[in-house]
């Protein structure tokens, strides 16, 4: 699923920009505050509706306008556009057709981020690393998304039976029925696709090095004890969960637990073996999704914290997994040097130029000599 253009308008410094995107590899450079960032962000909203760096889209707005949108190509034709206006409404177009959900948007453009977040894939919330797990689960089968909003509003209703001390089994029992069997779905589907994911995450960790990695082990944690079944968790709950005023077992506690000798993983690993053992899971995730819907990658400024050998295993695994790529940078050649080491189009980066909020296609990468 790759991008051949996308049209910025009043997003953030950017009033306007039009960019063709004809390779596989792009690299956005410029100065702090030029407007990279920006950018990738505008192919996020496109992707997902909304930007990685704020869930409020007035602040994407350019200052002194009134709304921003973005419209999107897709190699297949298919044509993406987001609009959002300041008092907070907004809309979705697919094929010039509105579209009801952000996940329509996530099925035509699956999207894939590396920045100075990353990291809290390792030592944010178990919110987090759901979310990433259910990505993949949602790429590898679109009707996830259903099940999973199914037991949201069953929980939802629990919850607020709960809430006002309601423990009637008869008041109870219709949510209960909905949080079942939703329920199983989204667990089984996380299980499953995690069973994929967890061999593609391990054979990359197999590339670096074995004495910090060989001993990394991730597991799946359901959200409820394993010996149970979900429908006794839920049962053997009910009094706690009662007293707590909210439902303390089921799926939307799920988690991914990354260890190294029964530590938190980021309790061992350096700022740079971290965000490796992110590049590792978030590759893997995309192999694990497969060839019909290979993501795209947007990777802000990649040199951050990754030397050149671990920026060259980068590349590789994106080129291996990917659709396309969009890297921010500062200086050019540092920024390009891990991409035009691959063979073929992976190795012939498009560069742009980035300055106060203009994006020029300088062509293709430059001169490596000094
Ligand atoms: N709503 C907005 N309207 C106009 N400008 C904005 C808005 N929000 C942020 N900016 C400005 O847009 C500029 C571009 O920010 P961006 O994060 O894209 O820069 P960048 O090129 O990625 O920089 P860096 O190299 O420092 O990460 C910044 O100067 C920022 O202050």
């Amino acid at each position: 699923m790759a991008l051949s253009r996308v049209v910025l308008t009043n997003f953030r410094n950017i009033a306007h920009a039009d960019v063709e995107l004809d390779g596989v590899v792009h690299l956005f450079c410029g100065a702090n505050g030029s407007g990279k960032t920006s950018l990738l962000e505008a192919v996020h909203t496109l992707g997902s509706g909304r930007s990685f760096r704020s869930r409020q889209s007035q602040s994407l707005i350019r200052y002194g306008e009134e709304s921003l949108a973005v419209f999107g190509r897709l190699r297949s034709g298919v044509a993406l556009g987001v609009e959002k206006l300041r008092d907070g409404k907004g809309r979705i177009r697919i094929n010039q057709l509105p579209a009801s959900s952000s996940s329509e948007l996530a099925a035509c453009l699956p999207l894939q981020v590396i920045n100075s977040d990353s990291f809290s894939a390792l030592d944010g919330g178990p919110g987090v690393r759901r979310q990433l797990l259910d990505w993949t689960v949602f790429h590898v089968e679109h009707s996830f998304s259903a099940q999973w909003k199914v037991y949201q509003s069953a929980l939802k209703q629990r919850n607020a039976l709960l809430r006002r001390g309601k423990i009637d089994s008869n008041l109870l029992a219709p949510w209960e029925q909905q949080l079942l069997s939703a329920g199983e779905v989204v667990h089984r589907g996380r299980y499953e696709v995690f069973q994929r994911l967890k061999v593609l995450f391990r054979a990359r960790l197999d590339e670096l090095p074995r004495d910090v990695f060989g001993d990394l082990d991730v597991q799946y944690r359901s959200g409820w004890k394993r010996e149970l079944s979900l429908a006794d968790a839920l049962q053997s709950s009910r009094s706690g969960d009662c007293d707590q005023g909210f439902t303390r077992v089921g799926p939307h506690r799920a988690d991914l637990r990354f260890t190294i000798n029964g530590q938190p993983a980021e309790a061992v690993l350096s700022r740079g073996q971290q965000k490796m053992a992110v590049c590792a899971l978030r590759t893997a995730m995309a192999a694990t999704v497969g060839a019909t819907e290979r993501p795209l990658f947007l990777v802000d400024d990649l040199p951050a914290e990754l030397d050149e050998a671990n920026q060259a295993l980068f590349a590789r695994w994106v080129r291996d997994t990917a659709s396309q790529v969009l890297v921010t940078g500062i200086d050019p050649k540092t920024t390009q040097r891990a991409w035009s080491a691959l063979d073929g189009a992976w190795g012939d980066p498009q560069m742009f130029h980035v300055e106060h909020g203009r994006i020029e296609c300088i062509g293709q990468g430059v001169d490596q000599g000094d």
